[in-house]
């Protein structure tokens, strides 16, 4: 033999599951799309085709519709725990489950308490592993897209030969959050309140966004991962990713029309090339574990 099988993992991706609670009038939605990957003792299947331990994809299916109905979905969290234990716990060939999941949020509209409009492009995420070594739940966010129109500068940087950025004392600074946060481990006792840390997360990027006065987009990634942490003892680790929308002054100088930005301007919004800036912040003692590709 001149090959040998390395890490492998199956599972039926991307399962959307609508979980729809009616407490009397009032309807409540949870809407997820699910990704199950399990490893473990599974050699035979890949050498010989055995498929003796092999759990189907289609029935790691069927698991999550039916802990949707049996038991609801409390949280993107607390479900991929519940799933992630049963698949470790009930079939002695896998030894870890990782469980991926997107949260699409809905809001209220209307007096029915029936009646729901999607929110916009924001996606809540969610990630369990759970393995001999424990258990590691990581959450977060994207499509959190924010805009400052003052209170951002960018000066003092490296000019080199191929330098023609000019420096700005005010310019807009808009970018769209990717944030995924890592629990502190811990074993199912004492289980945060998933849905209090995730709005209290989501509201301390907003508010570090909002009230930091900017001297560069990799200085606001900093202080809004900082709020994230120091706001409660939960998260030990956080990592964004935040593109810079540019958006640029236009020149309207050929067509004799003035663009001042101090009553108001006009800029374009350019889509591509953006900046990309990227960053892990920790608590002060706490291991980097979150992947930084
Ligand atoms: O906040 C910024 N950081 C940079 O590193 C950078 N580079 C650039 O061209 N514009 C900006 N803005």
């Amino acid at each position: 033999m001149t090959t040998v099988l390395g890490h492998n993992q199956y599972g039926k991706a991307e399962t959307r599951v609508v979980r729809i609670t009616r407490d009397g009038d009032t309807h409540h939605v949870r809407d997820l799309n699910v990704s199950v990957a399990l490893s473990g003792d599974l050699d035979d299947v890949h050498y010989h085709g055995d498929n003796t331990k092999v759990l189907t994809t289609d029935t790691t299916k069927n698991t999550v519709y039916a802990f949707a109905q049996d038991g609801g979905i409390a949280s993107p969290e607390e479900f991929a725990l519940r799933l992630a234990r049963h698949f470790t716990g009930s079939q002695p060939a896998i030894t870890s489950a990782r469980i991926r999941i997107e949260e699409y949020g809905w809001s209220r509209t209307g007096e029915t308490g029936h009646s729901f409009v999607r929110d916009g492009g924001e996606i809540r995420t969610a990630q369990i592993r759970l393995d001999g070594a424990g258990c590691e739940v990581v959450a977060g966010l994207r499509g959190l897209v924010v805009l400052n129109s003052t209170g951002s500068e960018f000066r003092g940087f490296v000019k080199d030969p191929w330098t023609t950025l000019p420096e700005s004392r005010d310019r807009v600074l808009a970018t769209e959050v990717e944030a995924r946060w890592r629990y502190g481990r811990h074993d199912g006792d004492g289980e945060p309140d998933w849905d209090a840390v995730h709005r209290r997360s989501r509201a301390a990027l907003l508010d570090a966004f909002a009230d930091t006065y900017s001297y560069s987009l990799q200085q606001t990634l900093y202080a809004m991962g900082s709020r994230v942490v120091d706001a409660g003892p939960e998260v030990d680790e956080i990592r964004l990713s935040m593109p810079n929308k540019h958006h640029f002054l236009v020149d309207l100088a050929p067509f004799g029309v003035a663009n001042p930005t101090d009553t108001g301007a006009v800029y374009f919004a350019a889509d591509r090339p953006y900046g990309l800036i990227e960053g892990t912040v920790l608590r002060d003692g706490a291991p980097a574990r979150l992947p930084t590709d």
